[in-house]
């Protein structure tokens, strides 16, 4: 979704959004989300059960990052990064709509969308149909409100629910044109599962509209405050850190030209009825270099969310697909820790989440900054363990030590491989010394 680029980088508070129940706007929605494993424990607690955790833990931690082999970096070449709807949209050398297999829907598909068939940008309506879609731009059909313009929900004739962006109508602003323009080209040219998927635009007098797909479930931003009920469990934060890892991927490797995203962060990831990630918001993306050309970078003006911001892009003006990876290594901190990346109410050496997070991280006491809604497994601590030393890489100051974000979903799969496992015989063991007590007392 597109922002005033007058916002800049030092943008207003990402908590701000918005966001409305579904429910409300009288379409009939389901959210059905319930998850027990989000139980809190006392500080004190977890103080007496860091030790033990981080033992089970550290036995794991020596298989930390695996190297990049061949295979891997050849797995990643594979269908996870291609288009979602089964055609190859593109890829870096040009190839295009090659419809070889079938969609993944299973995990994303829902019943209401009908707009899953429509191809990016065939959506032709005309402002009447605008004004039906969202009853006159109803203020009960608003869902949020970004630095560009408002966002509706819209119900088509068809039955399909979208989400309809106007744009602020300050036709001085002659910025909003470029940004509107520079969305619009982006979104037509990318097809993904986890991206916002883009159905159609208009310009009608002083109108600009974006016609896009409706993800029902709020911002990841908001589930980490818990906006919308119980907290994600560490496998829901890393499924979706892989998301929008593939999401990533497939703009820097998998479209005509690589697109640098720029303004990833936890507000502009739209989440599912089943808790995947789609990302959203082009406002801001950009062309990478051209390397064949041997350029290494973009000078372009800084834009992006401050917090998020790679600070060497801050310094030298020059953008390349790192960038997007520094602000990737942020919002897996985020994702553990639960933090903004800034948080101004907590004391000085905790207001910049990522040197906070990374510190006690280096110092050996990552289980201290476990996202307190988390509870302390021995799964939960590896995985903490793990996706803190990835942040560490992706956070690094220098872009040549941070890896590509084909590799940062390579190094995830194995890290949910490992939680997985790990969960697993947690819970065995969990559920034999339940059995046994309850052999006990019979
Ligand atoms: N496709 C969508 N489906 C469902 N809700 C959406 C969609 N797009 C946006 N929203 C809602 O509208 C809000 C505003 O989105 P928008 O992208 O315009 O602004 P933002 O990203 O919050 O702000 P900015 O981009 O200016 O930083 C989002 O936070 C989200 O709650």
């Amino acid at each position: 979704m597109m922002k005033s680029p007058t916002t800049d980088y030092a943008r207003r508070n990402p908590s701000s959004g918005a966001r409305s129940t579904p429910d409300r706007y009288g379409y009939s929605q389901s959210s059905a989300y319930s998850d027990s494993s989000t139980e809190r424990k006392s500080n004190s607690g977890r103080n007496a059960a860091t030790l033990a955790v981080r033992s089970v833990a550290g036995a794991f931690i020596a298989c930390f990052t695996p190297p990049e082999t061949e295979k891997s970096k050849n797995q990643l070449d594979s269908e996870e990064f291609k288009s979602s709807s089964g055609s190859v949209i593109s890829n870096a050398s040009g190839a295009s709509s090659d419809r070889k297999r079938g969609s993944h829907r299973g995990i994303y598909g829902n019943s209401y969308n009908s707009t899953q068939g429509k191809e990016a940008g065939s959506l032709h309506l005309t402002m009447e149909e605008i004004y039906d879609a969202t009853r006159n731009f109803s203020p009960s059909l608003k869902i949020g409100q970004g630095g560009f313009g408002t966002v509706y929900k819209g119900r088509l004739r068809d039955g399909t629910f979208v989400a309809i962006k106007r744009a602020k109508k300050n036709v001085y602003e002659k910025h909003l044109g470029v940004e509107f323009q520079s969305e619009i080209q982006t979104l037509s040219r990318v097809e993904h599962l986890n991206l916002v998927k883009f159905y159609g635009y208009l310009e009608h007098e002083n109108e600009r509209i974006v016609i896009v797909e409706y993800v029902p479930n709020g911002t990841l931003r908001e589930h980490l405050d818990c906006i919308h009920g119980n907290s994600l469990d560490l496998a829901a934060r890393l499924d979706i850190a892989i998301d929008v890892a593939h999401a990533v991927t497939y703009l820097h490797m998998y479209t005509d030209h690589p697109i640098i995203h720029r303004d990833i962060k936890s507000s502009n990831i739209l989440l599912t009825e089943n808790f995947r990630a789609k990302v959203a918001d082009f406002g801001f993306a950009r062309s990478a270099p051209d390397s064949d050309s041997g350029a290494t970078h973009v000078s372009t003006q800084v834009k992006g969310t401050a917090g998020y911001l790679d600070p060497e892009y801050l310094r030298t003006y020059q953008l390349t697909e790192k960038s997007d990876v520094y602000s990737f290594g942020v919002l897996l901190v985020e994702l553990v820790t639960g933090r903004r990346p800034i948080e101004p109410r907590f004391q000085l050496s905790e207001r910049i989440t990522t040197r906070w997070a990374m510190k006690k991280f280096v110092d050996g006491e990552a289980i201290s900054i476990l996202d307190p809604k988390l509870q302390l497994t021995a799964a939960n601590n590896l995985a903490l363990e793990k996706t803190l030393e990835l942040a560490l890489q992706c956070l690094a100051p220098r872009r040549q030590e941070r890896p590509s974000m084909k590799r940062c979903a390579e190094i995830l799969w194995t890290i949910r491989k490992d939680y997985r496992e790990l969960a697993a015989s947690d819970f065995r063991s969990f559920s034999s010394s339940s059995q046994r007590s309850a052999s006990i007392k019979v």
